[in-house]
């Protein structure tokens, strides 16, 4: 399998870039949150209990001493937030508060740890030493490299009893060493949290010379290498890209509803999209996943991280998360199953929303569908997509639906319900919520906007 193509990447206070053609750079955007409950992204990083205490795995015997030495740095770290900004320590307090409501999520004393649910759901991870991945990808060979994204290398590794794992080697440089560890332990916090046949399996993880996550293999890779891959390669049938669609709807509904803490992924995107051995879709990369307190309507976080392309307008201009700013990338996402197109064109450098957005509106299904599939497609299903997309992108953010109605919809759950929801969502527009966002040129404004922000 072709290395993906590494994203362009601007991080905060630095020009530096990965080599790239990929249209769609992973950012760091620094625009000041306007709100007042706004906090930076380590301050909402600190949202997650499990970060900071990464409790979920200090208790694994296994673990050793390197893994105590790291829990020992984000907790000095922890403890510096507090002292240095006061306005973090109230945020803090106010997050504990309230837990202390949540009796499903912190039936037990604030300073103790349910690490039940998580233990029994992934019994199976190990600590690996490095020795381990050597010998499992021959010394980390570059022929065993099957990706690559801006923050981490990986690589096919075989082990002792023969089960074929990607091995995950961060290679994020240019942020402090405790910061990338609490990074570090924040997504694999996350991916071990997690439990679905649509979200990436942990096998276990090595923090030995250098920080590693061992995944279960995907053998076809990320979607967006069959998507946009050489032309050689085979084209993604219809049947399997509609398959994608539902999988990762499934993935995201259960990651915003049912897996045991509300987790907001912010990275939805056709290269964190795996593809099992009977093409089911996994989400992966959980590097900027982030807990939403149960009673929380959203966070404000600051800088904003993401991929350019994907984002959600109140997002990308305001800083807020929630489930919607999965919806919308989930949309895009959606475009580009339907159409082959990137999320923003390499040579245009058009957003994929702007151009489909007067396509979805007259239902143009002949000039939307990537012409890779020709008339090799199930046409109701097409149109289903479709509509299910222009709801996931719409610049309003209340008047997309939830993952759950999405997956619904996707599945042809109330058809009718959808014309008549899509009905009312223009009417209120139209209504005077928003009359710009028909035309959509407050969202063309706001991408304008963004866009010189990365650029600058
Ligand atoms: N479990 C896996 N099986 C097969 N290929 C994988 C696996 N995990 C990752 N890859 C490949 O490696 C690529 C990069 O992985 P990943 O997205 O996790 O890295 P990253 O540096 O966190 O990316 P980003 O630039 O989005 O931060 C993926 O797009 C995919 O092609």
């Amino acid at each position: 399998m072709a290395v993906e193509e590494m994203e362009k990447k601007k991080t905060k206070g630095s020009n530096e870039k990965t080599e790239s053609e990929d249209p769609s750079p992973r950012c760091v955007l620094e625009i000041p949150a306007t709100s007042s409950d706004s906090d930076n992204s380590s301050s909402c990083s600190s949202c997650s209990p499990d970060k900071s205490s990464s409790s979920p795995l200090s208790t694994t015997a296994t673990n050793g001493r390197q893994w105590n030495k790291m829990i020992e740095s984000i907790k000095k770290k922890s403890i510096r937030r507090f002292s240095v900004i006061p306005l973090l320590a109230s945020y803090e307090l106010t997050r504990k508060n309230m837990r202390r409501k949540q009796p499903k999520l912190s039936p037990l004393p604030d300073n103790v740890f349910d690490c039940d649910q998580f233990l029994v759901a992934k019994p199976s991870w190990r600590n690996f030493t490095y020795d381990e991945l050597v010998a499992a990808t021959d010394g980390f060979n570059a022929e065993k490299m099957i990706g690559k994204g801006g923050h981490a290398e990986v690589y096919k590794g075989v082990l002792p009893d023969g089960e074929i794992v990607a091995i995950k080697r961060l290679t994020r440089h240019a942020n402090e060493a405790e910061e990338r560890v609490s990074d570090f332990l924040s997504e694999l916090g996350m991916i071990a949290h997690v439990n679905h046949p649509n979200a990436a399996k942990l096998r276990g993880f090595s923090c030995d010379r250098g920080l590693h996550f061992v995944l279960e293999y995907a053998p076809h890779g990320s979607l967006a290498s069959l998507l946009f891959g050489s032309s050689e390669e085979e084209c993604l049938d219809w049947k399997k890209r509609y398959r994608v669609a539902l999988g990762v709807a499934d993935g995201l509904s259960y990651l915003h509803n049912d897996c045991p803490r509300r987790i907001i992924h912010r990275d939805i995107k056709a290269s964190n999209i795996l593809l099992s051995q009977d093409y089911e879709a996994q989400i992966s990369d959980f590097g900027l996943a982030k807990w939403l307190p149960e009673n929380w309507p959203h966070h404000i976080v600051f800088p904003i991280e993401g991929t350019f392309g994907y984002l959600a307008p109140e997002y990308f201009m305001h800083g807020i998360v929630d489930e919607k700013t999965d919806v919308f990338a989930f949309g895009v996402l959606l475009l580009e199953i339907i159409t082959g197109r990137r999320a923003v064109d390499t040579a245009s450098r058009q957003s994929i929303v702007m151009w489909a957005k007067p396509l979805l509106e007259k239902s143009s299904v002949e000039e939307i569908v990537d012409p890779k599939l020709g008339n090799e497609f199930d046409e109701t299903e097409m149109k289903r997509v479709m509509q299910t997309a222009s709801m996931c992108i719409h610049h309003v953010a209340a008047m997309r639906p939830d993952m759950n109605r999405l997956g619904q919809l996707l599945r042809g759950g109330g058809d009718d319900r959808l014309a008549e929801t899509q009905q009312i969502s223009r009417r209120k527009s139209l209504d005077g919520c928003d009359l710009q966002d028909h035309t959509s040129s407050s969202y063309l404004n706001d991408l304008t906007r963004h866009r010189q922000l990365l650029m600058e």
